[in-house]
């Protein structure tokens, strides 16, 4: 049992103006408080700690100085945003985060006037921040807004082409680089590189003329303060270059853990006139909570933990996730075939591709936040003969759409797209979820679309997408554990667009896509049970359907229904229409469509989230009867 931080300060402090009450000498205690609420909050919900850990001094600085909510405090992704719910008048539901009904895990818009613009995929909120800066402007109204991005969310595209339009915002845009030299994993590439560069660079006392050379252009207040400091000055020397290219005023780096620097440092950016300015804070994820500092990921996402001595609960034994299955599958197809490339976006260990990177690294290529860097590079990669298999999780794959159709589908180029956290993932909410990816690439000439019923399937997938040559091909497959499906000895090559029977009936047919087959398979039992003879397909193929297939069982069959863990648009959508290119919904035929609900889902598990969204057995059988006017019983309704 974990118990409650003692935490008087912190009680006293309900909203920011609480806060802005308090004398700057109290802000230190104050931060311990909230970094101790913290961990035993998350101790008990499990979530996103270590990045919320490395903000604490600058959560509490920022409310302090600026006039939230009219300043608009933009957290880029909001993994980080613990502290900040705790400030903002969330603290007393912040042991609900991330459960059922509870708060989520992420900024967002309608739990609270201070998360002015939601998040949870990286790099908008300088983009979100403009907008917000520049209809100020437009408005003629106060207020500014103020984006903290991490090093990491700083790798990817959208970040410049923000700052790249930033100057119409003049004074009302502030961007705080929160620089903890770490993403998920290490950071990766020439930014990383180069900030760690300004961060380490020697020697202050032969920088220092040149440092107040850079600081008198600044207005007064900057320019005071940096003769005061001399790590400021020290930043202003050697760093800033790259952000001053692009039309902002650089300042740093700023030690963000301590509150003596941090303070008049947004002080002096507060009140100054300087035009879009860059802070550069340097801060360490996990900060002051020591199993964190020591973990290789910096304890970036946690299950419960005991506080003391950090130890995570762990996950009751069962299957392998399906993430390791195909990571161990990837691997062994590219001791087969040295054309085989593999590609994440920032996610080494979510992908299992950090043992892919261990056992070939120069086939390995973690590109940061890039995912559409990713897919086109994987597109270069196969026109010029190599295999690439692009690892992404089916939410953030939403961001490379373009790069997916015009980049890969058209060019018709073997690109092997591997679809991790497919359908619904649970805690991390709507944000998340990977409702999406059968719509928008099973409507994609060229694309094979496969989705794994479990584990074993997905070793074949994996098989069949590392030989497939002729064309791009996607499997999906879902965030957890497979369903304890012994795997194949060897992998099977599935012939493209044919499903399988796995349980012959008479009277409905289940078509199933994805692992909702067990589902499928469970409903079945209750359908013979009431006398209703089931047949379950898996249809393994989104795109090309197994027509012949479904065409069979839509006319042998009283009633059928597809079931997938996709949004409208997907399986069930393109059954529909071959129904209708044959001619076979001009006859009476009963089809009914099972998919996800036309809704933002909330968080929760992810078997209430499916329940919820009436894609479990239950569910599928009342489908069955309602279309064959039957009762819970089986029985024949009277008319
Ligand atoms: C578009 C997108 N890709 C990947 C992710 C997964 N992701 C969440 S946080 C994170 C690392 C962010 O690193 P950084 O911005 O430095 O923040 P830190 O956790 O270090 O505070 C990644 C890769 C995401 N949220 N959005
Ligand atoms: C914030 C973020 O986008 C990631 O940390 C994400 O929460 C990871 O999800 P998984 O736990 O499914 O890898
Ligand atoms: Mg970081």
């Amino acid at each position: 049992m974990n118990d409650r931080p003692v935490t008087p300060l912190l009680d006293t402090v309900s909203t920011p103006e609480d806060l802005r009450r308090l004398k700057p000498a109290d802000l230190r205690q104050l931060a311990d408080e909230l970094r101790a609420e913290m961990i035993s909050a998350v101790s008990v919900t499990g979530g996103h700690l270590g990045a919320g850990l490395g903000v604490v001094e600058l959560t509490v600085a920022l409310h302090y100085v600026f006039d939230t909510p009219r300043d608009v405090l933009i957290w880029d992704v909001g993994h980080q945003a613990y502290p900040h719910k705790i400030l903002t008048g969330r603290r007393d539901r912040i042991r609900t985060l991330r459960q059922g009904g509870g708060l989520s895990g992420f900024t967002k818009r309608s739990e609270s006037e201070y998360d002015p613009f939601g998040a949870a995929h990286s790099s908008t909120s300088i983009s979100a921040a403009l907008g917000f800066a520049v209809a100020n402007k437009l408005a003629n109204k106060d207020g500014r807004a103020i984006a903290v991005i991490g090093d990491g969310a700083m790798s990817a595209g959208m970040a410049y082409e923000a700052m790249n339009n930033a100057k119409q915002a003049g004074n009302r845009l502030i961007v705080i680089l929160n620089d903890n030299d770490m993403s998920i994993a290490p950071p990766v590439g020439a930014l990383s590189a180069y900030l760690a560069k300004i961060v380490s660079s020697r020697p202050f006392l032969s920088m220092r003329g040149f440092a107040k050379r850079v600081a008198q252009k600044l207005p007064r207040p900057i320019h005071d303060f940096a003769k005061r400091s001399e790590e400021y000055a020290r930043g202003m020397a050697t760093g800033g270059t790259l952000f001053e290219e692009l039309g902002f005023y650089y300042v740093g780096p700023v030690d963000g853990h301590n509150l003596d620097h941090l303070l008049p440092v947004l002080e002096n950016v507060r009140d100054g006139d300087h035009g879009p300015i860059l802070i550069h804070v340097v801060t360490n994820k996990g900060k002051g909570y020591a199993p964190a500092e020591a973990a290789a990921d910096k304890y970036h996402g946690v299950q419960k933990f005991d506080v003391v001595s950090g130890v995570q609960a762990k996950a009751p034994p069962g299957p392998p996730s399906y993430t390791g299955v195909f990571a161990d599958a990837l691997v062994a197809e590219a001791k087969r075939d040295d054309r085989i490339c593999a590609i994440t976006a920032a996610m080494p260990s979510g992908t299992g591709l950090d043992k892919f990177g261990k056992a070939f690294p120069e086939r390995s290529f973690d590109v940061g936040i890039a995912e559409q860097h990713a897919v086109t590079f994987a597109a270069g990669l196969a026109a010029q003969g190599y295999r690439p298999f692009c690892a992404i999780y089916s939410t953030f794959l939403q961001r490379a759409y373009d790069q997916v159709v015009h980049d890969v589908a058209i060019q018709n180029l073997p690109v092997r797209f591997a679809i991790d956290r497919a359908g619904l993932v649970g805690a991390d909410g709507s944000t998340h979820a990977g409702s999406f990816d059968v719509t928008y690439l099973a409507t994609l000439p060229n694309m094979v679309v496969m989705a794994a019923a479990d584990e074993a399937e997905l070793v074949h997938m994996v098989h069949t997408a590392a030989v497939h040559d002729s064309g791009p091909i996607a499997l999906r497959y879902p965030r957890g554990n497979g369903v304890g499906i012994a795997l194949p000895a060897a992998p099977e090559r599935l012939e493209i667009g044919k499903g399988r029977i796995v349980r012959e009936g008479k009277t409905v047919a289940i078509l199933s896509l994805g692992t909702r087959l067990g589902e499928a398979q469970r409903a079945a039992d209750q359908l013979d049970a009431l006398g209703l003879s089931t047949t379950v397909a898996d249809l393994r193929f989104a795109k090309p359907l197994d027509e012949a297939m479904i065409q069979t069982l839509l006319t042998s069959h009283e009633v059928a229904v597809t079931i997938e863990e996709g949004a409208i648009g997907g399986l069930g959508a393109h059954v529909l229409t071959l129904a209708s290119d044959l001619g076979l919904i001009d006859g009476g035929l009963k089809l009914r469509t099972m998919r996800l609900p036309d809704a933002f889902q909330e968080h929760d598990k992810p078997e209430k989230q499916y329940a919820e969204a009436g894609l479990d057995a239950e569910s599928i059988v009342a489908t069955v009867l309602a279309a064959l006017h039957r009762n819970s019983k089986g029985l024949e309704e009277s008319a």
